[in-house]
């Protein structure tokens, strides 16, 4: 009966609330209540046969019943609309409504006016009309077509839903007098756009290896490096989009040279830091990816015993308190300076939070030193380690990197990149030290530069390394899973490769613990190209994304990118909402075994969909290689 999702519901309206049932047991709990007091406008509206749309002030609490929080919680300030099933129904519940609600005129809007505008295209105007005007904006901007609408309105309707809440409905309405400049990526997909010109490089490990001291010490930010937007229909994307094909052109000279893996993935990496540089001092910047922080699950009782500081920490929202959440890092961290310990050796990498280094570690505490820990002091000296240094007062979203914290001490396993300490200086710097992945991250060895319509298609993996990397995921999420935790983020760029051959998922900033009391989350993270349909659908889920972004994961390896990647962003998640299982593009590059397990990870009915425990009984992780025949066809020596 009403919503996006129109589901069945039971309207009670009485003198003070506006309330919706499951049923008609009007006595149970309502599923949502709106305070007559709150609606300030309700109309017809032409979404569906016989609907209207109630707006709400958004500052006002409303009566949620907890058994379907997970779902108004993100949807409760947005419009509700409402399809009755006659014409009738809809002029009785439209007086109703306006006659009870005090900021309401007490006189409805004529109801019973033959429609001249239904949502369509207005070529005139060259947009969308009869949709609600922040839609109208985003659709303007967007490669969504009136064929699109025509083929399934609720799979656009959803993703535009999607792309509100994962950018910000806010940040979408703040310039009204430029819309275009209000349209977002959602996660940069740059890296692949840069590599994808740079047909002449030629990765090779071994050489990566030898060249990558002299180029990766210190990061240097080079502007020529700006990263694009996709969606270049307006006019500001396209001047964008001018200036990155210049760079591009430029980049191409000077990338013929250039052989270097690591540094690829470092441009890759200050690119991002780029853009996240961009973000912070550029409020009016057109590339604002935001990622947004995992909402609280409900922190459970360990057979009544207290809860731990992890559950503590995820019951935080929003609020990302500094005092309380670093005081929460010293949970786990060190309050000491770590400086004298360890020595930089070179720059490895860049992340959104912070550069991560290759180290020495060149110093053990003493022993009789009460901070730390029997098992810092028996640490080896000389071992090489990775730090990563994140400065806390530049983090927007610290809940993020806490949580990475405390599911990297939580989970040592050989399939996830082993966390060794971390320490926290002076209340400003947080230092996480884990194994150092000498190989880098799964992205570099895929081949983005391939075309995927080429007549010579082949791909830089063999089936026999594609299984064993997706064998070696498997058990690194079997793991996590058998532990209650999602990661949520599973992409090529999350795999860590070392120089043994052995694969470990990492970035667990994304992380959540399912708990008994929520088995199903709702919120909206990831990377979008890898989400599972149910996040863009903003239904409830579980673990099984993870197995949906494996899938995806695969067809990165077999395709050299994921799918829709060319799409502008709001088209790639109403293709993951409309289209069912992607399509291999290379089909023919891998066996039936390899095809089977791929159509169990992206079955879109989540009941259909395989759980990590089940893929790994999976004919196609028999074809997997060992580690040493991994390392030695990439030549790791
Ligand atoms: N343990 C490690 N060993 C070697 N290199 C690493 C290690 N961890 C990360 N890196 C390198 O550093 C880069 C940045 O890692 P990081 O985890 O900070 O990335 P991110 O997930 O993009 O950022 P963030 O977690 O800050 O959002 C990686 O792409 C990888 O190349």
């Amino acid at each position: 009966m009403f919503s996006f999702l129109w589901q069945k519901r039971y309207l009670v309206l009485n003198d003070s609330y506006l309330s919706f049932y499951k049923s008609n047991r009007f006595s149970e709990d309502p599923v949502l209540s709106v305070a007559l007091t709150s609606i300030t406008n309700v109309s017809r509206i032409q979404l569906k046969q016989n609907c209207f749309e109630i707006l709400r002030l958004t500052d006002q609490k409303e009566n949620v019943s907890p058994m379907n929080s997970y779902f108004y919680e993100s949807n409760s300030k947005r419009p509700i609309f409402i399809s009755t099933r006659t014409e009738q129904d809809l002029h009785g519940w439209l007086d109703a409504i306006f006659a009870k609600c005090p900021l309401l005129s007490g006189v409805s809007s004529p109801t019973n006016f033959t429609h001249k505008v239904h949502v369509g295209y207005d070529p005139k105007v060259g947009n969308f009309v009869g949709v609600p005007d922040s839609w109208a904006k985003l659709l303007q901007t967007s490669e969504i077509t009136y064929d699109d609408w025509n083929r399934n309105s609720k799979a656009v309707i959803k993703a535009l839903q999607f792309y509100e809440d994962y950018n910000g409905l806010d940040s979408i309405q703040t310039d009204q007098s430029n819309p275009s400049l209000n349209l977002k990526p959602l996660k940069s997909p740059t890296k692949y756009i840069i590599n994808k010109r740079t047909n002449s490089i030629k990765r090779s490990l071994s050489k990566t290896l030898s060249k990558s001291k002299t180029d990766s010490i210190l990061p240097v930010y080079q502007s020529e490096l700006k990263p694009f937007p996709r969606s270049a229909v307006n006019n500001n994307s396209i001047i964008n989009l001018k200036d990155a094909k210049t760079h591009e052109n430029d980049m191409h000279a000077s990338r013929e040279k250039v052989t270097d893996l690591r540094t690829t993935q470092l441009k890759r990496k200050e690119q991002q830091a780029i853009q996240h540089h961009l973000q912070k001092h550029d409020s009016n910047a057109t590339l604002k990816p935001r990622r947004v922080a995992p909402a609280a699950p409900v922190a459970k009782l360990h057979n009544g015993k207290a809860i731990t500081p992890k559950e503590n920490l995820l019951e935080l929202k929003d609020a990302d308190d500094s005092e309380e959440i670093i005081m929460k890092m010293k949970t786990v961290a060190i309050d000491v300076n770590p400086r004298p310990y360890f020595q930089m050796i070179e720059k490895a990498g860049q992340g959104a939070s912070g550069a991560v280094y290759l180290s020495k570690r060149v110093k053990l505490p003493q022993k009789n030193d009460s901070r730390f820990l029997n098992s810092h002091c028996d640490r080896i000296i000389e071992e090489r380690v990775a730090i990563k240094q994140i400065h806390l007062s530049e983090q927007p979203k610290k809940q993020l990197i806490m949580n990475e914290l405390l599911v990297m001490n939580d989970s040592h396993h050989e399939n996830i990149v082993n966390f060794l300490e971390a320490y926290i200086i002076y209340d400003k710097e947080l230092w996480v030290i884990m194994e150092y992945m000498e190989g880098g991250c799964l992205t570099d060895i895929l081949d983005p530069t391939a075309d995927i319509n080429a007549s010579n298609k082949s791909s830089p993996l063999n089936e026999s390394q594609m299984a064993y990397i997706i064998k070696e995921t498997c058990q690194g999420l079997k793991f996590l899973h058998d532990n209650k935790i999602i990661h949520r983020d599973i992409k090529s760029d999350n795999i860590l490769l070392n120089s043994q051959g052995l694969v470990k998922i990492t970035d667990f900033g994304f992380c959540v613990e399912l708990t008994e009391k929520r088995s199903k989350r709702a919120t909206m993270v990831g990377t979008p190209y890898w989400m599972a349909p149910e996040i863009v659908n903003q239904k409830g889920y579980g673990e099984k994304v993870d197995v949906w972004s494996l899938g995806i994961m695969l067809i990165e390896m077999i395709d050299g990118e994921p799918p829709y990647l060319n799409e502008d962003p709001l088209k790639a998640l109403y293709l993951i909402a409309n289209n069912g299982s992607p399509v291999l593009r290379r089909a023919e590059l891998v066996s039936k075994k390899t095809r089977q397990f791929l159509d169990a990870c992206l079955q879109v009915n989540v009941e259909l969909r395989a759980s990590v425990r089940e893929l790994l009984m999976f004919d196609f992780l028999l074809l997997a290689c060992g580690p040493k025949e991994f390392k030695q066809t990439l030549k790791w020596h």
